[in-house]
């Protein structure tokens, strides 16, 4: 689903971040993406979101070289992978209800055709109760799932959340990883950017260790 050979990434004419990158994100498959600060973990969830391209290298995701991916390909491509910031960027003039239809919304649907798809989703990720309040009446972990939220109600095929638990206590970091755990059986492949040892050590899921821009995958 998304293939890695070889792929370097520079910012601008900087050093190199990420260097000889090789690896696969399978469907459906769950993994953590660790490492020290500074490794150049949030630079490769913005290189799989298609926020950067490689500067060597070959990457393809659903199939497609991204060197040679259309403009007008792009948007559609994107809809297909959710992405959690590490900061949320919600807005703070729209209600929880609104934040996570903003992503129809700018497709230009119907608002009827997804009021009821919003109003589950809230539902999953127990916010049922906050959809008129806004971001920033929100306490951190119900503003981290308004931002899963808005990141799945396109029902993407691959959900990168960095750090989703660093801003929330041990109870509602159990809690936003048996989502997540959820949404991969029924079908999304995950990729969690964490330096939460205690969140990665309560399931055995395939980790991607990144050392100063350089990938080690254990087990
Ligand atoms: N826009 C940018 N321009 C130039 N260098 C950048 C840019 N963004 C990040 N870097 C550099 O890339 C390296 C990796 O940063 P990155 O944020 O990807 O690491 P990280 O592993 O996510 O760190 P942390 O765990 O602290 O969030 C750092 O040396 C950083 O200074």
């Amino acid at each position: 689903m998304i293939t890695l050979e070889n792929v370097g990434l520079r910012y601008g004419n900087g050093p190199e971040i990420l260097r000889d990158l090789s690896f696969q994100i399978p469907p459906r498959s769950f993994q953590f993406l660790t490492g020290p600060s500074g490794a150049g973990k949030t630079t490769l969830m913005r290189l799989l979101s298609l926020s950067l391209t490689p500067s060597r290298g070959f990457m393809s995701l659903f199939g497609s070289d991204v060197s040679t991916l259309a403009h007008k390909d792009i948007p559609a491509m994107r809809r297909r992978i959710g992405v959690v910031f590490q900061d949320f960027r919600l807005l703070d003039h729209l209600s929880t209800y609104d934040n996570v239809a903003l992503p129809l919304r700018i497709q230009g649907r119907d608002p009827a055709s997804y009021r009821n798809d919003v109003g589950e989703l809230l539902k999953w990720v127990g916010l049922a109760d906050r959809k008129h309040a806004f971001p920033p009446v929100l306490s951190g972990g119900e503003k981290q799932r308004v931002a899963i939220a808005r990141a799945l109600i396109t029902q993407p095929d691959v959900l990168l959340a960095d750090e989703p638990t660093g801003n929330v206590d041990p109870p509602m970091a159990q809690r936003l990883l048996r989502l997540f755990l959820e949404l991969n059986r029924l079908g999304t492949s995950v990729i969690i950017a964490t330096h939460d040892i205690n969140l990665m050590d309560q399931i055995d899921a395939r980790r991607l260790i990144l050392f100063d821009g350089h990938l080690e995958t254990s087990p």
